[in-house]
């Protein structure tokens, strides 16, 4: 009698993939030094090429980024009943924010992972004071029988410092967040600078000054998953789909254990692509471009697709901070480059999106899989997919 090795009950639904081996990592990670002199032109080339790059003295404490992951540590090591209490929700009416298990979005995305999705509180931020302070806060969706759009204007605010939620939580969430939002700045002026975009601030100010812009933290827990080990040996379990961030950019920090991997394309061929490993470094963070900023270069940076593996032995505790801009801002290339590509006799002078505002991207991203190309409704026709890269 044959007898076929099935996956755990814990883990039905949930993809596998090949487990990665050492050879799998991604020899030399693109790495910017921030406090560099030539680092605009380092961000753009890493932007263009990868889609991401490691940022290295960035000059964020590590006293900020361990009071943060200590907090992250403590709240997803408390009972289960505790943190359900912090869930969005099932159902029709759920919603993305609050703490979630397994279940990524509403379209049937599952991983081997629980999170926090907090939203940034856009009323608390004040430019006045040297240090703002930033309130987090969950939201959820409010059964309003006169709002048919759910994800534009139905949400009520949840207080967000509950039983295991502590002061110390919040404080640690606010302090970090301020210097994910200064990171951004620095690299969006960067990317503004590299790209020869004027006022400097045309992008940082749409994610960081803009009181009305969108932004996130996430902080996502993998526990170990052994159960595979004897029946699936060469196998993993799906920690995050596969995906790219719908946002401008964002910044990931994770702790020292493996996980994240990055599809890489071949330099001549954009449809053929390799997933490879991203050996984890605490001392650094992971700058990502998402689709907007994807659009808003004209294709010319690239919104690169990443994932999780789960790890079979460690658990994987990570924090993203997601910059998007305000709901109504028009997302489509800068007038300056295609100007520039205009006077150039460049083909590149016409858009290659459709035009659309942060709002509805992000609805359409509410409803898609995690692993949709989400961009692809948007493309316009008479253009080839993806921009042919600069080496
Ligand atoms: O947890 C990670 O390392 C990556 C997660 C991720 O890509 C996301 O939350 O968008
Ligand atoms: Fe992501």
């Amino acid at each position: 009698m044959v007898v076929l090795a099935k996956p755990p009950a814990a883990l039905e639904q949930i993809s596998m993939v090949r487990s990665p081996s050492p050879g799998d990592n991604l020899a030399g990670v693109p790495a910017v030094d921030l406090s560099a002199p030539g680092a605009a032109s380092d961000v753009v080339r890493a932007c263009e090429r990868y889609g991401f790059f490691k940022a290295v003295r960035h000059g964020v404490d590590g006293g900020v980024v361990a009071r943060l992951e200590d907090e992250a540590v403590r709240f997803f090591a408390s009972p289960q009943a505790a943190k359900d209490a912090h869930g969005g929700g099932r159902g029709p009416a759920s919603s993305p924010f609050g703490y979630g298990n397994k279940r990524i979005g509403r379209n049937g995305d599952m991983g081997w992972l629980e999170y926090l999705l907090l939203a940034i509180d856009r009323d608390e931020i004040s430019d006045s004071s040297p240090a703002p302070s930033f309130s987090l806060r969950f939201v959820t969706v409010r059964r309003n029988a006169s709002t048919s759009n759910k994800f534009a204007d139905g949400y009520v605010t949840i207080e967000f410092m509950t039983s295991c939620m502590s002061r110390v939580f919040r404080d640690a969430a606010n302090e970090y967040v301020s210097a994910m939002r200064g990171m951004a700045r620095t690299v969006l002026e960067m990317v503004a600078d590299g790209l020869g975009v004027s006022p400097r601030g045309t992008l940082a100010d749409m994610v960081v000054a803009d009181k009305a812009s969108d932004q996130l933290l996430r902080l996502n827990h993998y526990p170990p998953c052994p159960l595979l080990q004897n029946i699936m040996p060469n196998c993993s379990p799906t920690g995050f789909g596969e995906h790219t961030d719908p946002q401008l950019i964002s910044i990931l920090h994770s702790n020292s254990t493996s996980g994240l991997q990055v599809a890489i394309h071949d330099d001549d061929d954009d449809n053929n692509h390799q997933w490879v490993s991203v050996p984890p470094d605490p001392s650094s963070f992971l700058v990502i471009v998402g689709d907007s900023l994807q659009v808003m270069t004209n294709g010319r940076f690239r919104s690169v697709k990443h994932r999780v593996v789960a790890n079979k032995l460690k658990s994987r505790v990570s924090m993203i901070y997601f910059g998007g801009p305000a709901l109504g801002q028009r997302i489509a290339p800068l007038r300056q480059l295609l100007q520039r590509a205009a006077a150039g006799g460049d083909e590149e002078k016409e858009s290659r999106y459709e035009e659309f505002t942060w709002g509805e991207y992000k609805k359409a991203a509410y409803l898609s899989r995690l692993g949709d190309n989400r961009l692809a409704p948007f493309l316009r026709q008479q253009q080839p997919p993806v921009a042919k890269r600069h080496a």
